[in-house]
């Protein structure tokens, strides 16, 4: 099977923990669209979706989809989202495709995190994929002076403006052990609204695409 047949069987695969009658929470990505797209054979039997991006929302509303506010809602079984990175403890790198701060937003409310990959997204040690934080424009320089004594290399994703209008400093040269710790860290950086470490809200359950079939890790 080729990336997008993996993505497509794992996209399936979450299917199986949407409780019928509920509203399930949506990521942004790739592997995420095929959830979506899966989750389309479902319209009848579920409420509808709240998004993390307004891709996602346009994805779902071309399958008929309906999308809530997460503000009208007050109850999030589940939340199926993919990741650029994953490591065994299930902590993730997210932020590939800018959207990490509603994802952070959606799966803090979500009940479970359903992580949606295939193989190549599954590492030993986080960091190899350059790490997304969300930056108000004009602690842009601050910031990046800030995660350079951390010990990254920061460079500003050029031509990007988030969902909320602000840009993405993507941090190369990490290696990261302690993931809830360099999380917290970034976190207090002021002028940061989010940074791409799942490592405080982690996924619960990985349904991992793979040559011999879809893993789940838990
Ligand atoms: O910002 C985008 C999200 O974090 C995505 O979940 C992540 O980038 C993975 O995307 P893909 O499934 O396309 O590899």
């Amino acid at each position: 099977m080729n990336q997008d047949e993996l993505k497509q069987a794992v996209g399936r695969a979450a299917l199986e923990y949407v409780p019928d009658n509920c509203i399930v929470g949506v990521g942004t990505g790739s592997t995420a669209n095929c959830f979506i797209d899966a989750l389309a054979t479902m319209k009848g039997r579920i409420q509808g979706a709240v998004s993390s991006s307004e891709a996602s929302v346009a994805r779902l509303k071309s399958h008929g989809i309906p999308v809530f506010e997460l503000n009208t809602v007050d109850h999030l079984p589940v939340y199926v989202d993919g990741a650029d990175e994953i490591n065994r403890q299930l902590q993730m790198i997210k932020g590939g495709g800018a959207a990490l701060t509603r994802e952070k937003i959606v799966a803090a409310v979500a009940e479970q995190f359903i992580c949606i990959a295939d193989e190549s997204k599954l590492v030993d040690v986080l960091g190899k994929f350059p790490l997304p934080v969300e930056v108000i424009p004009m602690a842009r320089s601050y910031v990046a002076r800030q995660l350079v004594k951390l010990g990254g290399h920061p460079a500003y994703r050029e031509g990007v403006i988030t969902d909320n209008g602000n840009i993405i400093i993507d941090v190369h040269g990490l290696r990261i052990s302690e993931a809830n710790k360099l999380e917290s860290q970034i976190n207090e950086i002021v002028g940061v609204v989010t940074n791409g470490l799942f490592a405080h809200r982690r996924a619960d359950v990985l349904l991992l695409g793979t040559s011999k079939g879809v893993q789940t890790l838990k």
